[in-house]
């Protein structure tokens, strides 16, 4: 059995916490009931010792799965891994959603999406990964009494995202305590009004729109701050035909939205400046969460 789920990026300026979309770059992991308990790791994270032993996926889906059949039952778990650690892109979110996901599947427990998506808010106290994690296209999410509700639009084909991928990792949890304590009125109503006009122009597909909807005052600056080279990458984004230009998640990778025929040169151009970075033309993943048994 077989289970996926793509990469997220998150707030997409001013929604924190709220917003996100899914793109088309993927974590499959392949289980196997097993004698004897294994984990093989290809692509990200392959060389990291950490994830052999102590792995998130592992500990999330053996308390599920024991949960569901009150049973100890060993599995070679084979991870194909795409998405990069710590930068921004949904990667625990990924594991998270798709340990759940792995523990329905082998404890024969049949489960809707939106109750995995419950249970993740267990382990990410924030919506707005594990919501386009789990339904694909994006997504405006919120919490009430321990549980998500979100809406969602899918994306077309003819957007890409141009991602900007430094080498230098942010842990979400660390990146989280940088944050202020309070904002002033002025700044809750910039990022209040800002995101309303955001999700509206991707409910009317009024993509012209996210270049000054997409603004933030919340998060974005006292990140990028870390790694100045992001506001160049921004910069160079914004004279480059991108339609909204953000941070993704906590960093410190740079989402970039642009029309298909404008995503080779925006890239090219990403490359030739930031030549320490990786670039890659991703399209949008409508399907989020998939199991193939
Ligand atoms: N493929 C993976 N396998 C196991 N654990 C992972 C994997 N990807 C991410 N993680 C866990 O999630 C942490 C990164 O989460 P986080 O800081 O939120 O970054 P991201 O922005 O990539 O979600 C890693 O330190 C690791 O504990
Ligand atoms: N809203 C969160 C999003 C974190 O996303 P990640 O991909 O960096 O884990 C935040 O801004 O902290």
């Amino acid at each position: 059995m077989f289970v996926s789920v793509p990469a997220t990026s998150a707030n997409l300026g001013p929604g924190f916490d709220s917003l996100g979309l899914a793109v088309d770059l993927r974590n499959q992991v392949e289980l196997v009931p097993s004698r004897f308990f294994a984990v093989s790791i290809k692509g990200e994270g392959e060389n990291n010792p950490r994830l052999k032993g102590n792995n998130l996926f592992v500990s999330i889906f053996n308390e599920h799965y024991r949960r569901l059949t009150q049973k100890r039952q060993n599995f070679k778990f084979t991870f194909y891994n795409q998405i990069p650690m710590s930068r921004g892109l949904g990667s625990s979110s990924a594991v998270i959603v798709s340990a759940i996901s792995c523990a329905h599947e082998a404890a024969g427990v049949k489960v809707s999406k939106r109750r995995i998506l419950n249970h993740a808010l267990v382990y990410e106290s924030h919506p707005d990964n594990i919501t386009p994690a789990v339904m694909g296209g994006f997504n405006a999410a919120m919490v009430e009494k321990q549980k998500v509700f979100s809406q969602q639009k899918h994306l077309p084909d003819y957007l890409k995202a141009v991602v900007v991928i430094p080498n230098k990792p942010i842990s979400t949890a660390k990146s989280r305590t940088t944050l202020p304590k309070s904002y002033s009125k002025e700044n809750a109503v910039f990022n209040l009004s800002h995101t309303a006009v955001t999700v509206g122009a991707f409910f009317n597909e009024d993509w012209e729109m996210l270049r000054l909807a997409t603004q933030d005052r919340f998060h974005q600056k006292v990140r990028m701050k870390m790694l100045p080279e992001l506001f160049a990458v921004q910069k160079m984004a914004y004279d480059n035909g991108a339609l909204m230009s953000t941070l993704s998640g906590s960093g410190s990778t740079f989402f970039n939205m642009v029309y298909d025929q404008d995503a080779k040169m925006l890239a090219d151009k990403f490359k030739a400046e930031f030549s320490d970075f990786e670039i890659k033309i991703l399209g949008f993943d409508n399907d989020g969460l998939v199991v193939e048994r």
